[in-house]
């Protein structure tokens, strides 16, 4: 079976983005590549990602009107990613609508709760202070809507599955014990997020900003 591991290739300098991808190809399942990089090299840079040959997850969490996102998602038929994200506060009809202008081969899946957030921060945006009900709720919305799967913490993931239990659960906020957080605020280790219910990690900087990449992708592969 192929590794659970999606690295987030974050940086929008393509010559890093490759030697990165190279360096770690043979230790991980995918490649993640999201706003950072999409902002700075488009759908040409992805193609040079591709070439290294390993499924690639497209994140643009894309979130606006059903007819902007559908039209988005339409446009990106070119590249045709393994995984693509939008927002599922955007609603059901944005993601019916994504998921019916997305390839065939493409898992369309919506980011519930970013693991950036806490309760508090919810409640800041006028959003019930509860991460595990608001998961809940976005989980069952993509469900209903025929998306792929979701996103979310490996704090969550559990009680999602539950509601979902052919859904594709992608889980960041990813840290080995003791690893620095950076940004992140519901993060759990890799094994523990496996053991609960992810089908696929997202794991960027405690790979890409280890003085040796592929050593520390190969470190936490063994963890699982
Ligand atoms: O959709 C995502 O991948 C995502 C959702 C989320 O809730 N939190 C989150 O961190 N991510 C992405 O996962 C990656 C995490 O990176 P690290 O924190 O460096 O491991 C980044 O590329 C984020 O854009």
């Amino acid at each position: 079976m192929s590794s659970p591991i999606y690295v987030a290739i974050d940086t929008p300098d393509l010559a890093r983005a490759k030697l990165l991808a190279a360096r770690v190809r043979n230790h991980v399942g995918g490649l993640k590549l999201g706003l950072e990089f999409f902002a700075a090299h488009g759908q040409a840079g992805v193609r040079e990602i591709a070439a290294i040959g390993l499924p690639i997850f497209l994140d643009l969490k894309l979130h606006d009107i059903p007819n902007t996102v559908a039209s988005a998602v339409q446009a990106l038929h070119g590249v045709a990613p393994a995984i693509l994200t939008v927002h599922a506060a955007g609603g059901r009809a944005m993601m019916e609508d994504a998921k019916a202008a997305a390839p065939l081969g493409t898992k369309v899946v919506a980011v519930t709760v970013l693991t950036s957030l806490d309760a508090s921060d919810l409640g800041s945006i006028g959003v019930a202070p509860d991460t595990h009900a608001q998961v809940e709720r976005l989980t069952a919305l993509a469900r209903d809507a025929g998306l792929d799967g979701v996103v979310c913490s490996g704090n969550e993931v559990a009680a999602a599955r539950k509601l979902w239990p052919k859904g594709f659960f992608v889980v960041p906020g990813v840290r080995p014990a003791g690893g620095d957080l950076g940004d992140q605020k519901r993060v759990m280790t890799p094994r523990q997020a496996l053991d609960n219910g992810a089908s696929i990690l997202v794991i960027g900087r405690p790979i890409t900003k280890a003085e040796d990449p592929d050593a520390a992708a190969r470190a936490i592969a063994a963890t699982l």
